[in-house]
């Protein structure tokens, strides 16, 4: 068989691809895949257009899928144009009461429609909400010292299985509610992580912006289990924004999604490659057996 590459852009259109891909659209019909779209893997309207054609594909062939997207980029962008000054501990926005305000404005508005309209667009039902609606996250201060910044203590997903039984395409923005009618700000892998978790969710796909985990010599490792996450990490191999996705894969492993995948959003056809062929694509993450 030929090795798909990501540079094939009409993959799902040939024949020999779509006999070779039969298997795992069996193996996938019914599975809750999680995709993550980071603020800097949202590319161009045209990328924007092709990752939302790969998830109402998913779609027609009996996944439900579900998007947790970022927006970090963005949320600098109108940040600066405000003049208010945001900077991060640990990966994390510290967030004032007026930070808040645009991280909320910015993400459930223009970045979560922007996404919803694409996959419109594709013939999909996009559902835009947050983690305020229907209360699906409940959040607790994640730091003192981090203000509004928010880490998920209780998920309520049925309002996700009422959009899947409906064919709806959930798209979710990372925010949540306190116990006190605040609004929390959460980093997107987290919220991801949180989904997925609560939905025990058969896959979750990191998209950012590298081709996957890479090891020493800068290669991408396809496979890896949590124990040689923790070994890459504590080698200082994995640095950097790294740390939180494969923090988060881990947690949501331990939640009870059975793989966590880190994948580049911007190469095409990065998330059909993944679950309907046999090499997949990026680095999987499972527990050690
Ligand atoms: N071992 C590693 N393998 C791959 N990327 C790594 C590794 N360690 C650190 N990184 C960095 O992590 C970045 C991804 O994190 P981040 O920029 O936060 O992504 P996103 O904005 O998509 O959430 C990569 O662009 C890369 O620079
Ligand atoms: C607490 C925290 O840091 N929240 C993030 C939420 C957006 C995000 O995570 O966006 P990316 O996925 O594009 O990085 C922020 O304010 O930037």
């Amino acid at each position: 068989m030929k090795k798909q590459t990501a540079m094939d852009k009409n993959w799902f259109e040939t024949a020999e691809t779509l006999s070779a891909a039969l298997p795992y659209l069996q193996r996938y019909d019914g599975a809750i895949v999680v995709i993550k779209l980071g603020g800097h893997a949202m590319g161009s309207d045209d990328a924007m257009d092709l990752f939302a054609r790969d998830i109402v594909l998913m779609q027609q062939v009996g996944i439900n899928p579900v998007i947790v997207h970022g927006g970090g980029p963005m949320i600098n962008d109108m940040l600066a144009r405000l003049g208010v000054d945001s900077h991060f501990v640990d990966g994390k926005r510290v967030t004032d009461a007026a930070t808040v305000e645009v991280v909320e404005m910015v993400l459930s508005g223009v970045v979560n429609k922007r996404i919803v309209q694409a996959i419109n667009r594709q013939g999909g039902r996009g559902v835009g909400l947050s983690g305020k609606d229907a209360s699906l996250i409940r959040c607790e201060p994640s730091h003192p010292d981090l203000g509004f910044v928010g880490e998920p203590v209780e998920m309520r997903p049925e309002v996700l299985h009422t959009l899947f039984e409906a064919g709806m395409i959930p798209v979710i923005a990372p925010l949540g509610f306190g116990a006190e009618g605040e609004t929390f700000n959460i980093n997107g892998d987290t919220a991801a992580g949180a989904v997925a978790a609560a939905l025990k969710a058969d896959r979750l796909l990191l998209l950012t912006d590298v081709a996957g985990v890479k090891d020493q010599s800068g290669e991408v490792v396809t496979e890896l289990t949590a124990s040689a996450i923790r070994k890459l990490t504590q080698e200082g191999v994995i640095a950097g924004g790294m740390i939180p996705k494969t923090e988060t894969a881990l947690a949501a492993l331990d939640g009870g999604v059975r793989a966590a995948v880190i994948l580049d959003g911007r190469a095409p056809n990065a998330c059909l490659l993944e679950l309907f062929t046999p090499h997949g694509a990026g680095s999987m993450i499972r527990q050690d057996s």
